[in-house]
């Protein structure tokens, strides 16, 4: 946790001002006792009123300036804590919006979320103990055993009892307590990931009837982290009485032989007063570091977690000598290309090389699982290759910014994903400084135009949280008009026609050819009819080339296209 305290500097004048506000407070504190005890031995023993008054205001100036101190604390505390909060969370944010695809794969999406949420919220509100906690428990502690012992020596072995057995106490409760505080985070993160699969896949879990099942898996994650919590509280509702059964056994204990020791004539009621204050703030103070004992372990099991995020090191990292691209545009080179997923047996790309040029298009087919998805991910560097190269503009695309190379490329990702937000701002999401008329324009280039104008406020229109509100193609349409707006480079569209209608799609191919006539075009598509007009087919078949040609060479010379194009044109013969 002392890690992360690191990121406190913003604060560090309030953290002074939380010290000395503490500090002040704490000798107040321990004052007040002492002036009790002089108003009872010497006020009330000798009937002097005068002497009574004078302390009695005194008593309440330092009582008031105390409380006043520690309400700032407290405020200045919170004031810290959150902003410590808004810090972490930041940095986490940040951090993760550089992960790779293959650190995502990592962590997964539940964890990510809980990590930035709860384990900061963990990690805020024990702040907020430990600031105040940290300085006020152990002054008060030995500030009240030095004024107890002042107070009248010989009952200290009252003390000198008590302390061990509390300790005791704590210690058998740590032992239990901390195993159990320890897994709560990870039962947190088990139920949020529950949660999260049971909301976003809703539809289908509907349309399976499986909800009582996923309500029973719900409910065991539920389950489980209650039983954890249950324990927990019991623990602690153990240790809160027994803890005030000693601090109460310890104020009797001091009476019984304090009266003894007032009946000796050796001491004087006050100082048995204030010695009982005194008592009773030291076993507080332990009180306090025992909260302090449970919560940070629970907290530097968050801190653990988040740095975890913050200390990973990143797969995709821009070189510390970034080269600019040649004043060439679009040019993509793949050369003895091979690729594995983590932790995977099987290559998921081997041996791949091909060039192309500007104004080309590149069509890429291949059955499912082929590689055709991660060969494209491979040109926007969302994973780096294994062994070979792959260079755009003449560059390898490791040695370049990712901020440069990604500007280059106008990306329609296989699965579609909007904002939240009106169509048009979904669409600027391509071009930040895009106006309305280019907005308009590649709307219409991708056939978005017709069902836009058709809702009611057209481009004004909501998008819901994941574009819930709008149907596949729409979707499609729309992420196409996102990417175009670019005017990229290089275009990757990865089975970005899939949701469309054949008349769509016919009239989309149509309109889009002018407008990326002078880029490098990379098509996915699992339809012949899509691919057979491009100036180049990959033809990948288990990660590998099976054949690079035109439609016409490759149905002569590719078996594996010569069979996609018998099974597509059964298909049609068969329709
Ligand atoms: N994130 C990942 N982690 C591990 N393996 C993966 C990952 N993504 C894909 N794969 C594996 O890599 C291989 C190639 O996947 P890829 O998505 O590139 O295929 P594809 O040809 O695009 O398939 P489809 O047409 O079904 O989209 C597959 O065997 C797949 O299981």
């Amino acid at each position: 946790m002392l890690k992360l305290y690191r990121f406190l500097k913003p604060y560090t004048t309030y953290i002074a001002v939380i010290i000395i506000l503490l500090c002040v407070q704490v000798l107040s504190d321990l004052y007040l006792p002492t002036l009790m005890a002089d108003i009872v031995d010497n006020g009330l023993a000798n009937k002097d009123v005068d002497y009574i008054l004078h302390l009695g205001r005194f008593m309440l100036l330092i009582a008031a300036g105390g409380t006043l101190c520690a309400i700032l604390a407290t405020y200045l505390s919170s004031k810290t804590a959150v902003g410590f909060g808004i810090i972490l969370r930041e940095k986490i944010f940040t951090k993760v919006e550089e992960f790779s695809l293959h650190e995502f794969d990592k962590f997964g999406t539940a964890t990510l979320i809980t990590r930035t949420t709860n384990d900061v919220t963990q990690i805020q509100q024990v702040s907020v103990l430990i600031f105040s906690m940290m300085i006020t428990a152990p002054l008060t502690c030995i500030g009240g055993v030095i004024m107890a012992l002042q107070q009248d020596k010989e009952l200290a072995w009252v003390l000198v009892v008590t302390i061990p057995i509390l300790f005791t106490v704590i210690g058998i409760t740590l032992k239990r307590g901390l195993p159990l505080f320890k897994v709560m985070q990870k039962k947190i993160d088990k139920l949020n990931l529950v949660l999260r699969e049971k909301i976003t896949g809703i539809r289908v879990v509907r349309a399976f009837n499986r909800i009582e099942k996923e309500r029973v898996r719900f409910d065991d994650a539920n389950a489980d982290l209650m039983d954890n919590a249950v324990k927990v509280n019991i623990i602690m509702a153990v240790l809160m009485p027994a803890m005030m059964l000693i601090m109460n056994l310890t104020t009797v204990a001091i009476i019984w032989f304090g009266a003894i020791r007032i009946e000796d004539g050796t001491m004087q009621i006050g100082s048995l007063l204030a010695f009982i204050q005194y008592a009773t703030q030291i076993l507080f103070s332990l009180l306090m570091l025992v909260m302090l004992f449970i919560m940070v372990p629970r907290a530097q099991v968050s801190a653990v977690r988040i740095n975890e995020v913050l200390a990973t090191n990143l797969d995709i990292v821009d070189p510390e000598k970034i080269e600019l691209a040649s004043s060439e545009r679009g040019f993509v080179e793949f050369k003895k290309v091979s690729f594995r997923y983590p932790g995977a047996d099987q290559p998921a790309l081997s041996n791949i090389t091909f060039s192309v040029k500007p104004g080309e298009l590149t069509a890429i087919i291949g059955g499912t699982g082929s590689g055709k998805s991660t060969l494209v991910n491979l040109i926007t560097r969302f994973y780096d290759v294994e062994s070979g190269s792959i260079l755009v503009d003449g560059v390898d695309v490791r040695a370049m910014s990712q901020q440069a190379l990604r500007a280059k490329i106008g990306f329609v990702p296989q699965k579609t994903v909007l904002f939240s937000g009106t169509i048009a701002e979904n669409i600027k999401y391509g071009k930040e400084n895009a106006t309305m008329e280019e907005i308009e324009h590649a709307a219409h280039v991708a056939q978005a135009t017709e069902f836009i104008l058709g809702v009611e406020a057209g481009f004004d229109h909501e998008i819901a949280q994941g574009g819930t509100n709008v149907s596949g193609g729409q979707k499609q349409r729309l992420s196409i008009a996102r990417a175009l707006i670019r005017k990229a480079e290089i275009y990757i569209f990865d089975d970005s026609f899939s949701a469309l209608d054949f008349k769509t799609d016919a009239r989309l191919r149509a309109a889009l050819k002018p407008e990326i006539a002078d880029a490098t075009v990379f098509i996915i598509a699992q339809s012949i009819s899509t691919v057979k007009d491009a100036d180049r087919i990959i033809v990948l078949d288990a990660g590998q080339i099976s054949g690079i040609g035109t439609h016409k060479e490759l149905i002569d010379t590719c078996k594996v296209y010569g069979e996609i194009v018998a099974s597509q044109l059964y298909e049609e013969e068969l329709a």
